[in-house]
């Protein structure tokens, strides 16, 4: 074994290396990667298509969990509880503490006068350097500190390998907003402060080498004053306030539930929260494998493509603001439920969106449906050439159809010509049947409170700018004009 891999403490040996999808997602991190954090290697996997634009070699966007809560509240325990509930996904956790700075010999005399529990106790760039490094699907060696000597270990470190699950703990995680903006899920453990200096007392005393008397007196003169200047206001950052922390069973059930689903889930739908993938069964698969076939007819093609298009259609109401509605059963009974939204209409982006318009109508009557017609220019222009809309239009909530999100550039155009008519951006959902990633973020980072409806996210667009795998011209098979 070389002597440089003896001294690291492989902590987290089962967070075995970076995962990988089929999507690159590189340009998307949140921030670049910088070097502090010293890192080891990673290997990325082989592409699966021919020519993407996007290279499909990629690297998965890890769930990040900040957890934070005062000193003693059971940040530790409930970190342990979720990593141990979430077995089936690779999990490595972070301490905020591994980022203490080492005291001077001057500040080490005079410890009893150090404030830990001030935001500048810590080496926050290492710490911002360490999650990006490892967001990014890199491992990183983890400074390993002791609270008895208040210093860092010189010569050994923690490997942390990139994982599914990130969990960033400590009492000042949600103090710095760059910190705070690297998590996708924000836990604050709320525990009763007497309980809290009650395990504390022991903690300190048993684990951390120090006497009652001196715990008494650091928590009185800088853990308490620090918990109500720091902590306690970057409670209303959190998402998630576990009370009780690890005995509330029922808390951190569903958390762990709502990280598996988040993990379920696309990245592309974890960076834009407007972004719906409609939950995929193995009938969608199979309804996805048959259009997908170049060799299915064109009867099989039409019928397959409705039904899909009808699901998504159906997802998308879904997503339209409600009344509630009281009625009357033939029992006598009273039911308590929602009125649809009746000002609504379609808009078709012609010609493929408007196979789409037989399920909208199947499902709202009478609905309205607007047409655009939007001509390629060159590689990549568009050119707006007809429209017809309802005139009230900008009172409407307006379904946008077109099965296929390639590059966004024409799901822009019509995007802008129903801003310009007044619809708010808000009151647009765009449902198609197949988006690429291009697609989707040229279309939310231009839009980002319209909503996207999609059965499937592809792996990327090829250089003819085509969806791969895609299906090839939706309309030219759906109107059988492809022969
Ligand atoms: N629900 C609990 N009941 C009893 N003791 C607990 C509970 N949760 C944590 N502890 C104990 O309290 C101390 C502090 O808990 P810990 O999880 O390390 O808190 P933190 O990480 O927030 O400082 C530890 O000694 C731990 O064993
Ligand atoms: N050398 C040190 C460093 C930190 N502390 C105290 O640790 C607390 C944070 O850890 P928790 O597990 O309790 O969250 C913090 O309140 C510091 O006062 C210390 O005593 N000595
Ligand atoms: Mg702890």
């Amino acid at each position: 074994m070389p002597a440089e891999t003896k001294e690291i403490d492989y902590v987290m040996e089962a967070a075995s290396g970076p995962h990988f999808s089929g999507l690159r997602l590189d340009s998307l991190m949140s921030a670049a990667p910088s070097s502090s954090t010293s890192r080891s290697s990673s290997t990325p996997t082989t592409p699966s298509f021919s020519t993407p634009l996007v290279d499909s070699s990629v690297i998965k966007q890890p769930f990040v969990i900040g957890v934070s809560g005062g000193t003693a509240s059971g940040k530790t325990t409930v970190c342990d509880m979720i990593i141990q509930q979430l077995h089936d996904h690779r999990v490595v956790l972070v301490n905020q503490d591994s980022f203490y700075r080492g005291l001077t010999p001057e500040e080490l005399e005079r410890v009893h006068e150090y404030n830990f529990d001030h935001p500048d106790a810590f080496d926050t760039e290492q710490l911002l350097d360490c999650v990006n490094e490892l967001k990014s699907g890199h491992s990183v060696h983890v400074p390993m500190y002791d609270f008895k000597t208040h210093q860092r270990s010189k010569d050994s470190f923690r490997q942390v390998n990139a994982s599914d699950v990130i969990i960033l703990e400590g009492i000042l995680v949600f103090h710095d907003q760059r910190v705070r903006n690297l998590m996708n899920m924000k836990i604050f453990v709320d525990t009763d402060a007497d309980v809290r200096l009650a395990r504390r007392i022991r903690r300190d005393t048993v684990e951390r080498g120090r006497d009652i008397s001196s715990v008494l007196e650091q928590y009185a003169k800088f853990v308490k004053p620090a918990f109500e200047d720091f902590v306690l206001p970057s409670k209303k950052h959190a998402d998630v306030i576990i009370p009780r922390g690890g005995d509330n069973h029922v808390a951190i059930d569903l958390i762990v539930q709502h990280i598996r689903t988040k993990l379920g889930q696309h990245d592309l739908c974890k960076i834009y929260p407007n972004v719906y993938v409609i939950q995929s069964t193995f009938q969608i698969r199979g309804m996805h494998t048959l259009i997908r076939d170049q060799d299915i007819s064109k009867h099989d093609f039409v019928f397959y493509s409705d039904r899909l298009i009808r699901l998504v259609v159906e997802h998308g109401l879904g997503h339209l603001p409600f009344t509630e509605k009281q009625i009357v059963t033939p029992t006598g009974s009273f039911y308590t439920g929602v009125d649809f939204c009746k000002k609504l209409c379609g808009v078709s982006i012609v010609r493929s969106g408007e196979s789409m318009e037989n399920a909208l109508r199947a499902c709202c009557k009478g609905i309205k449906i607007g047409k655009i017609l939007i001509h390629r220019v060159g590689d990549n222009g568009k050119q707006l050439i007809y429209e017809k809309l309802p005139k009230d239009i900008s009172e409407r909530h307006v379904l946008l159809l077109d099965p296929v999100l390639a590059t966004g550039n024409s799901a822009n155009q019509a995007i802008e010509l129903l801003i310009q008519k007044g619809v708010p951006e808000s009151h647009i959902i765009f449902l198609n049947l197949i988006s690429a990633p291009e697609g989707i973020h040229c279309v939310c980072k231009r839009f980002p409170s319209l909503k996207i409806v999609t059965s499937e996210i592809d792996v990327a667009l090829n250089e003819e700018f085509r969806v791969i795998p895609g299906l090839g011209e939706f309309g030219d098979r759906y109107f059988g004009t492809d022969d």
